[in-house]
Order: structure tokens, then sequence, then C-alpha cells
């Protein structure tokens, strides 16, 4: 089992170095020859919009959006769940648009819309560790899409079939059980 981690921008290592520690293989994305023996893919944070222009760029945008269309399973951290969403609020740019959410960015403001906390995530477990990052939230969900975690009222974790998304970081915590779900999903589906 080989699970890519897109590795344009943003908090990419620190995804890999959690999965190592979970003895999965990785490999990083920076061209389309890097995709071909994957069995997951993660997107990670940093800046939506530099990613989304990096996958056009880089000419990685047509074969990303048919292998997670045809069902490569996939995470999303934080601007990573900007790069799936088919909508994001109140602006008309689309990047792999693939999951039927739509997305507010910056949703916490941009100055202090950093904070951790402690929630539960449907199918993981209770308390575990959020760090938010100048974060987006999930406005709507589409009939298909399942609502994970819910906090302060706003929707941080979803999933729709492949498709799992997360508005935090857990890659800059202690607490792996977020990676284990995504590797267990990655398994069940080879
Ligand atoms: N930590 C993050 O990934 C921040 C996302 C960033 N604010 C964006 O809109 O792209």
């Amino acid at each position: 089992m080989k699970i890519g981690v897109l590795a344009m921008q943003g908090a990419y290592e620190e995804h890999i170095n959690i999965l190592k520690s979970l003895n999965v293989d990785t490999v990083e994305i920076r061209n389309k020859e890097d995709l071909e023996d994957i069995d997951g893919l993660v997107i990670p944070g940093g800046e939506s919009t530099t990613m989304g222009k990096l996958i056009r760029n880089l000419d990685l945008y047509n074969d990303l959006k048919a292998k997670i269309e045809s069902g490569l399973p996939v995470w999303g951290t934080c601007a990573g769940m900007i790069i799936l969403a088919k909508s994001i609020y109140e602006d008309d740019t689309k990047h792999l648009s693939t999951m039927d959410i739509e997305v507010r960015r910056n949703a916490y403001g941009r100055q202090l819309g950093s904070f951790h906390t402690k929630s539960d995530i449907k199918g993981i477990g209770d308390d575990i560790h959020m760090v938010f990052i100048r974060a987006p939230y999930i406005e709507s969900v589409g009939d298909k899409v399942e609502v994970l975690s819910v906090v302060d009222k706003n929707i941080v974790a979803a999933k729709e079939n492949n498709m799992f998304v997360t508005s935090f970081h857990p890659e800059l915590t202690d607490d792996n059980r977020v990676h284990k779900y995504f590797v267990d999903m990655v398994k069940t589906n080879i």
C-alpha cells in the first residue's frame, strides 16, 4: 500500500512523517508520474489559491480529478478541503471540484483565526485534538455527504464515498487517530 501526499506547498512533510510512523509507504506527488501507483492521496493544508494554481501549472489537474472521480481514497486537510470542494462561499473559483460541499474560506477570520480545541469525530473517537489555522469550515453539504464532526455549530469534518475532509490539521498534533482512520479507508479500498 502506498499513499501519495501532494507536495507542492504547505504542510506535507508532517503528513508524511505521521504516515511513516504508521509504517505506510509514502510518495511525494509533484508530477503526473508520481500518481501512477498510489492507493490513496493526501491533499495538505497550505494556501488553496496557490495550490490550485500549481496543480494546473504542473499539469496534474486532469489526472488528479479523474483518479478521485474513479474512486481513489483522498483526504483533504484545510486548504486540501477547499481544493476538493465543488463550491466556495461567495467565490466563483473552482479547483478539483469533486466533493459536494460548499466551504467558507478563512471562516474564523484571517488574523485571529487560529485556535485549537478537542472534539469528537464520528467513526474515529472523542477528544481529538483539532488545530485550526486560518481554517475553512463547511457551510453546507449535499445529500450523499456524511457529516462527521461539528464544532461550535460549524461542520469541520465530512465524508462522501472515497473523499474525506477536515478543516483542521491532525498532522500538527501527537494524536494519530485521524491518520489511522484514513489509512483504514485506503486499506479497505485495495
Ligand atoms: N491552514 C490552511 O490550510 C489555511 C487555508 C487557507 N486559509 C486557504 O484559504 O487556502
